[in-house]
């Protein structure tokens, strides 16, 4: 069910015409001009084309792969204000984060089982992430940064919105295994400046409301260790996506507030593979989330034409 990438095929995202990967053809992207294959970051273009001369950069600092540098910030506050006003809900499994609780256990099973090879820890021990620190960028109410501390990991979860953090924070500290998540009302962005590093560095569903997803991607190399992980679960944006995620989700089934998602700010997976590896993450495995609307679950599939989730391992040296 899981796909894992090659050496050989992760050369071949940026040289090959066309690959197959985890179930999608991906097209050689420096045949196109930039603004064909990322029109909303035209002005970082930074998967560049080799027809089209790149735009001119903004100034830059040092890098921040070290875990120090310039500061950038990947908010937008409008997106993290429609998180804000639904923050009572987060814990409500048939409210608006109904889809999120229901993909739970399905991205925890991804989650487990690459962080367990990964790491070389037992997937069926009690805590098979017992030692490893873990960030949750991203956190809403903390939905997954809970099973994460139940597995074992010393969890650090933080969230732009402050009303999810006090909602997170409330509901973890019922319970002990919970109450020593570290919950913080934060940027990615602000973490990399404090030089914080963490074994595996997750963002699920995140990605597609940050005001540049490169950055953000580089935020979070910048605090994954050497060796470390970095994980990214998102919508793909896709025909089947814009059907299912965006009309039937927020608008026939209504189970999204209108408006939760912009089409123009989806990702595809070869978007976020490139993004991730211009930041010094190479892309290893990547699997779908396929909703059966008969059962009511979510599943792992090779299918990543909608709901996706990619693991990536930070290089130990970056240039
Ligand atoms: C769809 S929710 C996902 C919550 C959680 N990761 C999960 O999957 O259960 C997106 C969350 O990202 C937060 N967010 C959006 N942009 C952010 C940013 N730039 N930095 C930190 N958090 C952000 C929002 O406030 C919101 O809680
Ligand atoms: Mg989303």
């Amino acid at each position: 069910m899981l796909r894992r990438v090659p050496p050989s095929l992760r050369c071949a995202l940026l040289s090959s015409a066309s690959t197959h990967y985890g179930g999608a053809q991906i097209p050689n992207l420096s045949h196109y001009p930039s603004q064909t294959i990322l029109p909303q970051w035209r002005r970082h273009a930074s998967v560049a084309s080799s027809s089209a001369p790149p735009p001119p950069s903004p100034p830059r600092g040092p890098s921040r792969s070290g875990g120090g540098g310039r500061t950038v910030s990947s908010l937008n506050p409008a997106e993290v204000a429609k998180f804000a006003a639904i923050a009572e809900t987060w814990w409500d499994a048939d409210g608006p984060f109904k889809p999120l609780h229901l993909m739970n256990p399905t991205r925890l099973s991804f989650i487990r089982s690459t962080l367990c090879r990964h790491f070389r820890r037992d997937p069926y021990s009690s805590k098979p992430l017992e030692g490893l620190k873990v960030v949750d960028v991203g956190c809403g109410g903390g939905i997954l940064s809970e099973p994460l501390a139940r597995m074992g990991a010393t969890v650090t979860a933080i969230d732009a919105a402050d009303k999810n953090i006090k909602i997170a924070s409330i509901h973890a500290a019922s319970d002990p295994t919970t109450a020593s998540i570290e919950y913080c009302c934060t940027t990615a962005e602000a973490l990399v400046k404090e030089k914080r590093l963490f074994d595996a560095v997750i963002s699920l569903e995140v990605i597609e409301h940050v005001a540049n997803p490169l950055e953000f991607c580089e935020s979070l190399s910048a605090l994954t260790i050497p060796n470390g992980a970095t994980l990214v679960s998102t919508i793909n944006r896709s025909m089947r996506a814009y059907t299912t995620a965006i009309v039937a989700a927020e608008y026939i089934l209504r189970w999204l507030p209108r408006g939760t998602h912009e089409w123009s700010k989806l990702v595809t997976p070869e978007e976020l593979s490139l993004m991730l590896q211009k930041a010094a993450v190479s892309v290893e495995e990547m699997a779908g989330f396929v909703y059966n609307p008969l059962s009511g679950e979510w599943s792992l599939s090779d299918d990543i034409s909608v709901n996706y989730i990619a693991f990536g391992v930070k290089k130990s040296e970056t240039p």
